[in-house]
């Protein structure tokens, strides 16, 4: 711990411990909006596997895969040899894996692969390590391993004994890694472009100690593989810094349900304390809109399940109408699932506008669904260059986040 914080004062940074959260980043300094806080690269990282990534950079095109294993690409030279200490190891036991068992190497299990390789290379000093770049951190990270369930366990005990046979070290310790997993799952985190693209999962010393709130006020935003966190408001000296694990625009209900499966803890940030209507809150960013289009009213279900009350003027929404809009909107999203394809941006265009106009038909414009149909449609206009409605679109997701701080 003392050497964590050696490490992390002359940032304006101290660790520190809270009996209901475990540890803690603290400002010593005050940090003022749009302002690094930290910037940190990952111990380990892999790019995702939904498309073909460099392992270098990230980058989706002109790839090569390394010849011997066939599992890892690579963009050229430069990338390659930059990984090339770690990637020879990961190299040989892949490639003495059968070409079936290779198929079930997720980005999961390299992840872990790699956190093991790394840990050798700098126990044998082939690579340098320091206190915020060290495997000794891994051992200090929460892993709520006795919060999974059975189901879980059997899962991360596969996943461990493949990692066991990829490597192939005889003195290694399944619990110990089966555990590991679990410490992936709530502390690493998933590297994403400027649209907030995925792109792959790493672990980050630093950031890996920073808490959840609803209403943070610090960003996590990653520029290539580094991550970089940055003040989102006025920061005191003294004060707690907090990024948001979750999409933070969805109900209480929704964000706390979100938190305690995937991280096991109840978050008590003010949003989450506050004295709230969780029926109204779900109905205003979850439920459906009044029939006139004068009304603002958010819908609650009639006693005698007819259909939709709304709570300002009274009007009844029937269940058949909602049924048939929400028919029509799953109709379209199938379909463009279907026909997704990258270089097909003016049929998503139009798909996703058929998408917005029935949504405001239905939903409450403050709604969650809305709200995300037109931050699809403002990346894909920013893809083909439209900046002007492009624009249009980023100013009409504004008002719901808006809401989101002045609610509390
Ligand atoms: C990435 S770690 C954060 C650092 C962690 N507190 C530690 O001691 O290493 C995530 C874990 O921290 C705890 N945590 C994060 N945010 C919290 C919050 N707002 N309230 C309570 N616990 C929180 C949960 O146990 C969660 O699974």
């Amino acid at each position: 711990m003392e050497e964590l914080q050696n490490a992390v004062k002359d940032g304006g940074l101290a660790v520190s411990n809270l009996p209901e959260k475990g540890r803690c980043l603290l400002t010593t300094k005050n940090f003022y909006p749009g302002e690094v806080i930290l910037r940190q690269e990952p111990y380990v990282c892999v790019p995702n596997n939904t498309v073909s990534r460099c392992d270098g950079c990230f980058a989706s095109e002109s790839l090569k895969k390394c010849s011997a294993c066939q599992v890892v690409w690579y963009c050229g030279s430069t990338c390659q040899k930059s990984e090339w200490k770690l990637h020879r190891l990961e190299c040989i036991a892949l490639s003495r894996l059968e070409k079936e068992k290779r198929k079930a190497v997720t980005p999961s299990i390299r992840l872990m692969v790699r956190l093991y390789l790394r840990r050798k290379l700098q126990n044998e000093m082939f690579i340098p390590a320091s206190v915020t770049d060290s495997c000794n951190f891994v051992e200090a990270l929460v892993s709520h391993l006795k919060d999974l369930d059975e189901k879980q366990l059997v899962l991360y005990a596969q996943m461990a004994s493949l990692v066991h046979l990829i490597l192939q070290w005889p003195e290694i310790n399944l619990k110990e890694i089966a555990e590991n997993f679990s410490k992936l799952a709530c502390n690493a985190h998933t590297i994403c472009d400027c649209e907030l693209r995925p792109l792959g999962t790493g672990l980050y010393p630093i950031v890996s100690i920073i808490n959840h709130s609803c209403l943070p006020n610090a960003v996590l935003i990653f520029e290539g593989k580094s991550s970089v966190v940055r003040a989102v408001e006025h920061i005191p000296e003294g004060a707690e810094v907090s990024i948001a694990y979750i999409d933070i625009a969805g109900s209480t209900m929704t964000r706390q349900k979100t938190l305690k499966e995937q991280y096991f803890f109840t978050c008590t940030c003010p949003r989450c304390i506050k004295a709230y209507n969780d029926i109204q809150e779900s109905a205003i960013l979850e439920g459906y809109r009044c029939k006139d289009d004068r009304c603002n009213g958010f819908l609650l279900r009639d006693s005698e399940d007819k259909g939709f009350i709304c709570q300002t003027c009274g009007l009844l929404r029937s269940k058949e109408e909602v049924k048939r809009i929400v028919s029509e909107i799953t109709a379209i999203s199938d379909k463009e699932l279907k026909y997704k394809s990258p270089g097909n941006h003016e049929e998503a265009i139009s798909q996703y506008k058929m998408i917005e106009k029935l949504q405001m038909e239905l939903c409450h414009p403050f709604s969650i669904s809305l709200m995300r149909t037109r931050e699809e449609l403002l990346k894909i206009l920013m893809e083909v260059g439209d900046w002007r409605e492009a624009l249009a679109y980023c100013r009409l997701t504004i008002p719901g986040y808006q809401k989101l701080k002045l609610d509390c």
